[in-house]
């Protein structure tokens, strides 16, 4: 191929990482078979969504990602004036993933975590790895955003207050515990002992879900339906991970009892998306980024 045929478009920092965003999200959407969730096979424990809305949905959050990027990379620093900066966007992103869907919250706990990460790696793009991209977003996270609507009636604080646990917001002010104790180690060593890629998302979206106090499930189905996820997913992987023919029979049983419960993992699904941007950042940029 001739060099002017072969040669790329070039992207600036934002827009890579925009792209990246949206990638992982989509690659998220399809991973399948993930129990109670929207996946290839079906829309798992929801009735409202499929996965063309979760494609639509990924897709209209490029602007909002890139935005986010973009005010960090201007910022340069952690401030008030970027964590109010990134509540705007976010808010904005929320905005648009509603008018795409009609009203569906496909991934609202996404534009949170992802956003936050887009602006971490922005900040500093020569400190890629994971834990130095999670605790720069978690220095933003801690910020207070004084402009936003007090949030004491979603339904990630009503269950936060019922059950005393921490939600998606704690998350990643702790700078993503379950991302980086538990999804990356679990999507290494799976990649690791052979269990092929699709095999090894399956293990690590496991691996948060084995320990995560996710809202989505508790508010769909209290603490039994937390308890049941939680254990479900640990014994999958003790019985050998997704690769294993024990460990897909579990999955099957683990899937059975969600879809009964109307169980859906709906943070573990975007903390697998926050493994997936960390994992592919780790080893550092495309030469060819241009500047902003
Ligand atoms: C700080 C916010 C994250 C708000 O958090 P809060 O807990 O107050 O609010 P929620 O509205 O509940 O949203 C949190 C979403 O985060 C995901 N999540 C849940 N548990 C965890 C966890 N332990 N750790 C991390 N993430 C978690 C989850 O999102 C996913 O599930 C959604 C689908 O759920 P589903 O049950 O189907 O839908 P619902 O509409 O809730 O109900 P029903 O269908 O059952 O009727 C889907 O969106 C997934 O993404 C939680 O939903 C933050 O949102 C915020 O402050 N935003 C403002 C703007 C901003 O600051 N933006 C970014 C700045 S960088
Ligand atoms: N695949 C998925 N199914 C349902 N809710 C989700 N939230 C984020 N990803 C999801």
């Amino acid at each position: 191929m001739s060099a002017i045929h072969s040669k790329q478009p070039q992207r600036s920092l934002d827009e890579y990482l925009a792209d990246l965003a949206v990638d992982v999200l989509i690659d998220e959407a399809d991973l399948s078979p993930k129990p109670g969730l929207v996946d290839k096979r079906g829309s798992g424990a929801h009735q409202d969504l499929h996965l063309g809305l979760m494609h639509a949905s990924a897709l209209s959050l490029w602007p909002c990602f890139r935005a986010m990027a973009e005010a960090a990379l201007s910022e340069g620093e952690v401030t008030q004036t970027l964590r109010e900066a990134l509540g705007h966007i976010g808010r904005e992103g929320e905005q648009e993933m509603l008018r795409v869907t009609a009203g569906v919250n496909t991934h609202r706990g996404a534009i949170w975590a992802l956003g936050l990460l887009c602006a971490a790696a922005a900040q500093d793009s020569r400190q890629l790895t994971a834990s130095n991209v999670a605790v720069r977003a978690a220095r933003i996270a801690l910020l207070d955003d004084r402009a936003a609507p007090v949030s004491n009636a979603s339904h990630g604080a009503q269950v936060c207050r019922l059950y005393g646990v921490h939600g998606a917001r704690e998350e990643a002010q702790q700078a993503f515990p379950s991302v980086i104790h538990h999804a990356l180690p679990q999507l290494a060593s799976s990649r690791a002992a052979g269990a092929g890629e699709q095999n090894a998302r399956l293990d690590a979206l496991l691996a948060i879900m084995s320990q995560l106090a996710d809202t989505c499930v508790l508010y769909r189905a209290g603490l039994e339906g937390l308890h049941c996820v939680q254990s479900g997913a640990r014994a999958v992987l003790d019985a050998g991970g997704v690769a294993s023919l024990a460990g897909r029979r579990r999955l099957r049983e683990l899937e059975g009892d969600m879809l009964r419960l109307r169980a859906s993992p709906g943070g573990a699904a975007d903390l697998l998306a926050a493994c997936l941007f960390l994992d592919r950042l780790q080893p550092g940029l495309p030469a060819q980024l241009g500047s902003l």
